[in-house]
């Protein structure tokens, strides 16, 4: 007698014909949706800036519309259960959820209180939950004395961090997690990866990023949303990037950095036999030493024209000093001195990249460079800049997206000129059909356009500081911002541009300071920076995604007895 397979274990969620929409919106939000994941799997949920990431993921465990007011169609389903039967709180023990913006998890006084939060709610010993503080402190990397530490005193990626290892300590089956790296230094945000998505324990994760260089490697499958709140593409991420690349791209979604690549190796038709998911993995199969120098001659064009496209662009002249600080020491509003001794001087129209690890000091230096902190000891020589917040939302003032980019422009303009600039900011920045909406009901990515369109609008400020901008923004979003820093910098506009984005560094930023060790580490181009390892590893920083491809390209000129690109 045969015995028949088991069945299959139930996904451990599923949306079945799902709409989502919002009240007095036009159209719904999402849907119709029809996808799951399975137990065990992880799973990648992209999708351009308003596609409805956040919202699938919110209807999971009923936050919509429990919390959030919002008519929802369709089925959803946890673990095989209508995920409708029960209330959310009710889901904490199979879904543990890290929302987008730390600043909504976080929610006690120390660390230690919001790390204990959820262990205390379900009535653990005390020792238990102290051991469990301690185990998933050391696992996303705290500092074991940041127990008694004020979480609201802590810089936005210590906030992540906190948050993240609130929702980690939940130990549920499936674990959900909402673009949360965001606000991490590389190296943070590499061990988060690792940690998110390890075998151990067998944890299902879904995850929404748009920092990929690094994630796909370890991720099963992916779900894409397009602009119009649908799967438009599911599946194996090597299939995805080099297939469905361009309709990626025509949703203004981000592909990973060896995607750009791969699709120059394809043209060259040199390309790795499946789709790579590292710049190294796409060029491992052309290993310089062992090819020959005709299959080296196709491939160097490619690789080429894949560096040209991410490399530095020509520094400027000496332009006169905007800003300079000497002797500088640094503190956050009400907090202790964290950085001394510096000295820099920022010159009229650069783009200057300010880079390091997370809690290094970036936002405290960007305000004093900005005049919006004073300093403690030393000089400060220049005229106030404008600052985009860390945390898009620290800048809205207005009740629509229409009067919050009003807000940029002079009293004394006329109104029909204010409306006419405001139009087209809308327009450009893609938030037209949100122009009455409340500024605290866009998407992540949305509300980071409006801030950026805000603060850009204004021809107040000679120096701004963007302290990342880049954080939560869709591919289109991040083309349109480069853009936008480029034409500021073409008027004459000084730029600070704080990131943990090295490859944007690397694009926009002839010049870029390391920001570590209570002070500034090294000061000078981007590219020399990025070419000393040690130092980088000093900062806390990795070299970016681009490397290994210029690398590759040093070792063919030496083989070809080419001249060697610096
Ligand atoms: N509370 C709300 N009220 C009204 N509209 C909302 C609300 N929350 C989100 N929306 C709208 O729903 C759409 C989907 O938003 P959602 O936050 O799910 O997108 P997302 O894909 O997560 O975007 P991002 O990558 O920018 O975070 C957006 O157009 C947004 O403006
Ligand atoms: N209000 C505050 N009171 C006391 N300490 C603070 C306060 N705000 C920030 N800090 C501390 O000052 C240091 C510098 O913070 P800052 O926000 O400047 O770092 P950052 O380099 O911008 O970090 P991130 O990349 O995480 O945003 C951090 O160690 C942080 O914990």
């Amino acid at each position: 007698m045969s015995r028949s397979a088991p069945p299959p274990p139930e996904p451990a969620a599923e949306w079945r014909g799902v709409e989502v929409a919002y009240p007095f919106a036009r159209r719904p939000a999402i849907g119709p949706v029809d996808c799951q994941v399975r137990q065990g799997e992880r799973v990648l949920l992209l999708g351009p800036s308003g596609s409805g990431k956040s919202t699938l993921l919110l209807a999971l465990t009923g936050l919509i519309p429990d919390s959030i007011p919002a008519e929802v169609k369709g089925d959803i389903r946890l673990f095989g259960r209508d995920a409708g039967s029960r209330k959310p709180w009710d889901w904490a023990r199979h879904v543990a959820q890290y929302f987008q913006d730390a600043d909504q998890t976080l929610c006690g006084m120390r660390v230690e209180d919001e790390l204990a939060f959820a262990l205390e709610n379900r009535a653990m010993p005390p020792e238990t939950i102290a051991r469990a503080v301690t185990e998933v402190m050391r696992a996303v990397g705290l500092p074991e004395e940041w127990r008694q530490r004020a979480s609201a005193q802590l810089s936005g990626g210590e906030r992540q961090l906190v948050a993240l290892a609130a929702t980690l300590i939940q130990d549920a089956p499936l674990f959900v997690a909402d673009e949360p790296t965001a606000h991490l230094a590389p190296e943070a945000a590499r061990r988060l990866h690792a940690l998110l998505t390890g075998r151990e324990g067998g944890r299902t994760v879904l995850i929404v990023d748009h920092r990929l260089d690094g994630l796909i490697e370890s991720i099963d499958r992916m779900i894409v949303l397009g602009r119009g709140g649908t799967v438009v593409a599911e599946g194996d991420p090597r299939r995805i990037f080099r297939e469905e690349r361009m309709l990626l791209q025509s949703h203004g979604i981000w592909c990973p950095a060896s995607s750009a690549l791969d699709a120059e190796l394809m043209r060259a038709g040199v390309a790795a036999p499946i789709g790579p998911l590292s710049v190294a993995e796409a060029l491992a199969h052309l290993d310089p030493e062992s090819l020959s120098p005709s299959c080296l001659d196709k491939a160097r064009p490619a690789v080429e024209a894949f560096v040209a496209s991410v490399s530095p662009p020509i520094d400027l002249h000496e332009s006169p000093m905007l800003v300079q600080v000497r002797q500088a020491a640094c503190a956050p509003f009400l907090g202790p001195t964290v950085l001394r001794g510096v000295d820099l001087t920022i010159r009229q129209g650069e783009i200057l990249g300010v880079l390091g690890r997370n809690g290094a000091g970036k936002s405290t230096l960007g305000l004093c460079l900005a005049g919006l902190l004073p300093l403690k000891a030393g000089t400060r020589r220049g005229p106030a800049g404008g600052y985009a917040f860390q945390r898009a939302e620290n800048q809205f003032t207005a009740a629509t997206v229409h009067e919050e980019l009003l807000t940029a422009l002079p009293a004394r303009m006329k109104a029909d000129e204010k409306d006419r600039r405001a139009a087209a900011a809308l327009e450009t920045w893609g938030l037209a059909a949100l122009a009455r909406n409340h500024p605290f009901e866009l998407s992540q990515g949305q509300k980071r356009k409006l801030a950026l369109a805000t603060l850009t609008l204004s021809d107040h400020w000679p120096l701004l500081v963007l302290d990342e901008p880049m954080a939560g923004l869709d591919a289109s979003g991040a083309a349109l911002l480069s853009q936008e820093i480029l034409s500021l910098r073409e008027k004459g506009r000084t730029i600070a541009l704080i990131t943990h984005d090295m490859d944007l560094a690397l694009k926009l930023c002839p010049r870029s300071i390391l920001v570590g060790e209570g002070g500034i580490l090294a000061d000078g181009p981007t590219q020399e920076l990025m070419n000393d390892g040690v130092l980088m590893a000093r900062a806390g920083l990795t070299e970016p995604a681009s490397a290994a491809a210029t690398r590759w390209l040093k070792a063919a000129a030496l083989r070809l007895g080419a001249p060697v690109p610096c």
